[in-house]
């Protein structure tokens, strides 16, 4: 891991506009999975004085993966406008003098990445596939159908972002549930078999996990079940949604 920081001094009328900037400028911080966190504190003594702390899994991620992607495309065009009142900047190498607040896995990279999704999906639709109840649903779904859905998840979980550049994002995983008018015997039934299939593949089993994969699961069937009824005006334009661990993240011993 390595921690940049970054010194501004910013002419107080400006103040609220650089915030503002970097309010917009942290959502692609939270969507990158380079990055660990980041904060930007205000000095008491010199208001126009501001650090911003990054913390990336390493300078290599920074510098390949996150500067080379069109979220830095993004960061950079919202904190333009202050690249002038930049005082200084560093990278600085951990060292083995901290406290608590290491970083926490994604849900992704928990579960074991896109592999142990596609293995997941895969089952669980063989299951759908011989069910009374929900396979007549998925009679014609197309072959790539686990495929996306593991897509899907990845991106909720934190992992590439492949179901928005690739697939189409939100707007098309809700237009493939507009209209199916699923029931709650169906939703539950989809469910259960995601969850037979998670046992069956032996994906990670621990509580934290299976608690947060669970969360993410029962809101979604249940969006989806809303979305899917006839008359529905469901939201038409949103990112994907991020999971992430609720209260109980991974146990560090
Ligand atoms: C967390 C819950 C759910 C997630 C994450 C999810 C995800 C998805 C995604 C991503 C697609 C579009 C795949 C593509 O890109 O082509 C899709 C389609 C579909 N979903 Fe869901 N879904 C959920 C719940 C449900 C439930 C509860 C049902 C019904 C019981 C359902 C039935 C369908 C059907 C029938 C399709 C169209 C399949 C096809 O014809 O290709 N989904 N779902």
């Amino acid at each position: 891991m390595i921690v940049q920081y970054v010194r501004y001094r910013v002419p107080s009328e400006l103040s609220d506009d650089f915030v503002e900037a970097y309010q917009r400028a942290a959502a692609c911080l939270s969507r990158a999975p380079q990055c660990v966190d980041y904060e930007l504190a205000r000095s008491t003594a010199e208001p126009s004085s501001y650090i911003l702390r990054i913390t990336w899994t390493s300078a290599k991620d920074q510098l390949e993966g996150f500067r080379n992607r069109d979220l830095y495309q993004e960061f950079s065009a919202a904190t333009a406008p202050f690249a002038d009142d930049v005082e200084e900047t560093s990278l600085y190498q951990r060292t083995a003098v901290r406290g608590d607040g290491g970083s926490i896995p994604s849900m992704y990279d928990w579960v074991g990445g896109t592999e142990a999704l596609e293995r997941l999906m895969e089952r669980f639709y063989d299951l759908v596939a011989s069910d009374d109840l929900i396979g007549p649903l998925f009679k014609g779904m197309d072959p790539g159908h686990p495929r996306y859905v593991a897509m899907w998840l990845a991106e909720v979980f934190g992992g590439p972002a492949r179901y928005t550049t690739e697939r189409g994002g939100y707007r098309h995983m809700l237009t493939m549930h507009l209209g199916k008018a699923i029931t709650e015997p169906m939703r539950r039934r989809w469910v259960s078999l995601l969850m037979d299939a998670a046992d069956q593949v032996e994906i990670p089993d621990d509580p934290e996990f299976r608690a947060a994969f669970a969360g993410y699961i029962e809101w979604g069937t249940r969006l989806a079940f809303s979305n899917s009824q006839p008359g529905a005006h469901p939201v038409q334009q949103a990112p994907v949604p991020h999971w992430g661990w609720g209260v109980a993240p991974p146990y560090n011993g």
